[in-house]
């Protein structure tokens, strides 16, 4: 269905970028039909055409005019001034695709005018290595196979939940933002560790790994997390023990 479709990047940026790398990787787009464009950063479509053997384009307005799918991949901040830059080049038949937090698609639609077919998503950096937790929702105008299309581009870089918008605000703050709670834990960690002996490098492996073990253990079983942690506080039992001797 995504096979010979253009998709076009306005943003290239390192959401735009983790995304590009999925879709490569997992051939769910060929390269020669992916552009990505940007603000002024011609080195860095440079290196991602350099990288991934894509088309960049410095003419924005082309390389939206160009897109079967265009997904917009600025920052919240840069919508109105991006998406109005563009609007005149825009076709009826385009789908877009918003990445942005926070901006709900009643507001692209606006933007964009003409009952412009917009799906908004909410994914997550580990889209970077293929294990992104996206969630997905259409806005007025999109159909149910276009929303079906945006579920399909984002099954390349890792699981997709169709909800509805009202949720999205929500998601961003449990699975889009949800990578940092867990880096700032480890960064406190691997203090931690540091502080009781242990070197970097040991402290990164054994960190490493058991966040692994803690992300494949939640995939295999049923057990809830409260059974999880209770499993490993075992020693809590320990001072009722020690107190009898
Ligand atoms: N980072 C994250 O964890 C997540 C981010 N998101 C969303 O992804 C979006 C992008 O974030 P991220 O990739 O981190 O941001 P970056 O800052 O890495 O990239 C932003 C990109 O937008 C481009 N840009 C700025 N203004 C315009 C414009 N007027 N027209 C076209 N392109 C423009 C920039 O170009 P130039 O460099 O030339 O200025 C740059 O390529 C955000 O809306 C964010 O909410 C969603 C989920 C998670
Ligand atoms: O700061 C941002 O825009 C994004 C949204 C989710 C995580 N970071």
């Amino acid at each position: 269905m995504l096979q010979n479709k253009k998709i076009t990047f306005l943003g290239a940026g390192s959401m735009a970028e983790a995304i590009i790398g999925g879709l490569i990787s997992e051939q769910v787009v060929a390269p020669e039909n992916i552009i990505a464009t940007n603000l002024s950063d011609h080195e860095k479509l440079h290196y991602l055409k350099k990288t991934y053997d894509i088309q960049t384009e410095s003419d924005r307005m082309k390389a939206v005019h160009e897109g079967d799918i265009v997904i917009f991949a600025m920052k919240p901040k840069h919508v109105k001034e991006a998406i109005e830059a563009i609007q005149s080049s825009t076709r009826p038949d385009q789908l877009f695709v918003s990445v942005l937090a926070g901006i709900p698609t009643l507001y692209i639609e606006d933007l964009l005018g003409s009952q412009a077919s917009v799906v908004r998503t909410m994914p997550n950096t580990s889209a970077k290595v293929g294990a992104s937790a996206t969630a997905i929702s259409k806005g007025s105008y999109a159909t149910n196979e276009q929303l079906k299309e945006v579920e399909q581009l984002f099954a390349a870089v890792g699981t997709v939940t169709i909800v509805t918008e009202d949720k999205l605000d929500a998601v961003t703050g449990l699975a889009g933002s949800g990578p940092a709670y867990f880096y700032y834990l480890i960064e406190a960690m691997e203090q931690a560790a540091q502080d009781a002996g242990l070197t970097k490098e040991e402290a990164s492996e054994l960190i490493t790994q058991t966040v692994v073990g803690v992300g494949k253990r939640l995939q295999t079983t049923s057990k809830t997390s409260k059974e999880l942690y209770t499993e490993v506080m075992s020693l809590m039992e320990q001072p009722k023990r020690a107190s009898m001797f």
